[in-house]
């Protein structure tokens, strides 16, 4: 209950006292607009002479101050009116609720992509995109929904505290035999409850389970279909769809358990309930059909109640695991110490660098020399550690020994932000977003601009592209860029990473997807930026040896800078070799 709780009062984008303070004026209004029933009561039987309950004179006093006589024209108007406004005020606190669950739902997706853009990178590695993917779609929606529960919940318990406060006001023996047969019913169904939040959440592991799958067969659909595996690759996949429908059946289950054992607990107490206060306590007419009415109205509300508590609980597991994953983000945050500010007018030096990913170094005692406005070319066997030796540069890992330094200040030195600004990089498999050319270009930086694309899409050897696409940059280039060729994507690729001009270009294997004479143009057009821009290019293409002045070979861990005694000729057999050997 407290943790549903924490969800009305911490649900971000919400303001919980201000629909709080609407339902309980709800509340109020409804409370008075019920107990003005007992004088009209007492009018309809003829009883305003006998003894007058106590809340029947509260508001006889209330009604002659506003001004109204005790009788029953203004006493029904009276009624009306008061409930016209607990409605009136009742839709704005909900509509200020769902308004709020809109705002639960985009305010945690926010906040999540946020999380996730300052995690540790190696925290991102860990993390499959399918179980990321459900955090936005599935677990964000049904945290809106818990909160609309809880609310409503809220709602609805702020509603029959009014009751049970005039039920005891006009007879303290009912309100206290309600209690009690609330009391009971809360018991009786307490067993029941826990069963409906554990095949909840049960129901959301399995649901998770099967989301994160289906995201990986997505991926994985091309080389499925082409070696005729879908036969036992379905087999696999309805084996966790069946533990999906087990859950869900058992939840379906217990929610039914619920609701009706629920009502013949009802009513079974109720009746006995009612049975016990009239023949023990004799009370007056009035009383009996007002109680009477408040109780039959608690009930109904406590039923109602009940329900929003029962989806709360079912729902409720959604809404803690996307805030534990937000939360578990946060708690991992990107380290960034280093305070100086890089230029990288020199060089960048690998001295003695070693580094693991898991227990075997990947590099070891690594040492090169990248120099300013050159073009440095890293060869080497698939699985050597040239991506890895990327990543250390990038910051994205931390060496386990040796120093990078650029122009002799230790990265560690230096704050990251910064240094990534300086840096223009193109992924091993460069992902496209489902949007414009112009967004994957700019990446959202609304300060480069169209001469600004166009002059990388020209480096990029791509600004062709654009005249034989009807939209131009506009152009939506489908999921993942799957409107555009494996080449073309590389060349939006290449233009994203240029077109803030950086100082140094990080390609990884970048034209790997292009036809030799378009490599041989966007290796040409990356030499005649040289001199204002540095690249370091893992490849092991041969169109690269004409515009590289270094060439390191990483096996072992560690590089080696390969001479070029005999000319072009020699170096091109080398990457040839390497190209060899990775086919
Ligand atoms: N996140 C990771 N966790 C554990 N091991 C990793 C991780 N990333 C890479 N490795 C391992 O580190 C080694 C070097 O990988 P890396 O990607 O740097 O090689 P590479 O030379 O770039 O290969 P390729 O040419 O195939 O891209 C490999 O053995 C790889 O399995």
């Amino acid at each position: 209950m407290l943790k549903l709780l924490r969800v009305f009062f911490e649900a971000p984008g919400t303001r919980p006292w201000s629909v709080l303070g609407a339902l309980l004026l709800a509340g109020v209004v409804e409370g008075l607009g019920i107990a003005s029933l007992l004088p009209v009561i007492s009018i309809a039987v003829e009883d305003m002479d006998g003894p007058r309950s106590q809340v029947g004179e509260i508001m006889g006093d209330l009604l002659g101050k506003l001004g109204l006589s005790i009788e029953l024209g203004p006493l029904l108007l009276f009624l009306v009116a008061m409930l016209i406004l607990k409605s009136l005020v009742m839709f704005l606190a909900m509509r200020h609720v769902g308004y709020a669950a809109a705002n639960v739902a985009t305010e945690f997706r926010l906040r999540l992509i946020r999380a996730l853009l300052d995690v540790r990178y190696r925290y991102l590695l860990s993390m499959r995109q399918g179980q990321i993917a459900n955090g936005m779609a599935g677990h964000a929606g049904k945290a809106g929904e818990t909160y609309v529960s809880v609310a409503t919940f809220i709602a609805l318990g702020v509603q029959s505290l009014f009751y049970v406060a005039i039920a005891f006001v006009v007879s303290p023996a009912m309100a206290v035999a309600a209690l009690v047969m609330g009391a009971l019913i809360g018991g009786l169904l307490h067993p029941l409850v826990k069963l409906a939040r554990r095949s909840g959440q049960a129901m959301r592991f399995r649901s998770k389970e099967l989301m994160v799958f289906l995201s990986d067969t997505l991926g994985n659909i091309k080389p499925i279909k082409a070696m005729a595996r879908q036969a036992p690759y379905g087999d696999l996949i309805e084996r966790k769809a069946k533990a999906l429908r087990r859950a869900l059946k058992r939840q379906a289950t217990s929610k039914e358990l619920l609701v009706n054992v629920q009502d013949a607990i009802m009513a079974v107490i109720l009746c006995g309930g009612f049975y016990v206060v009239f023949r023990v306590f004799e009370v007056p007419i009035t009383e009996i059909i007002v109680t009477g009415l408040l109780l039959t109205r608690t009930a109904s509300i406590a039923g109602k109640l009940q329900k929003a508590y029962q989806r709360a609980v079912l729902v409720e597991s959604h809404y803690f695991a996307l805030s534990d994953m937000i939360a578990e983000a946060k708690s991992d945050p990107e380290p960034n110490p280093g305070r100086e500010t890089p230029r990288f007018e020199q060089k960048i030096r690998f001295e003695d660098v070693s580094f693991s990913h898991d227990r075997a170094p990947v590099v070891h005692d690594l040492s090169l020399t990248v120099q300013s406005g050159t073009v440095t070319v890293l060869l080497g066997p698939s699985g050597a550690g040239k991506t890895t030796i990327v990543d250390l540069l990038l910051g994205l890992h931390q060496p386990d020994a040796g120093h990078i330094l650029v122009d002799g200040t230790p990265l560690r030195e230096i704050d990251l932000g910064r240094w990534r600004r300086l840096i223009g990089y193109v992924p091993q498999e460069p992902t496209l977003l489902h949007s414009t050319i112009r967004d994957n270009i700019t990446l959202g930086d609304t300060g480069l601009s169209d001469a600004d694309i166009m002059e990388a899409l020209r480096t990029a050897h791509a600004s062709h592209l654009m005249d034989e696409l009807a939209d131009g940059l506009d152009t939506i280039v489908g999921e993942r860029g799957g409107r555009l060729s494996g080449g073309q994507r590389q060349r939006i690729a290449l233009a994203r990473a240029l077109v803030h001009r950086p100082k140094l270009l990080i390609l990884d294997e970048v034209t790997s997807a292009l036809d030799p004479a378009s490599e041989r143009e966007v290796c040409e057009n990356i030499r005649q930026l040289g001199g204002r821009l540095t690249v370091l290019a893992i490849t092991h293409r041969p169109a690269w040896l004409d515009v590289a002045d270094e060439v390191f070979e990483i096996a072992g861990g560690r590089a080696t800078r390969l001479e070029r005694p005999e000319g072009a000729a020699s170096m091109a057999g080398a990457i040839g070799q390497q190209a060899g050997e990775i086919g």
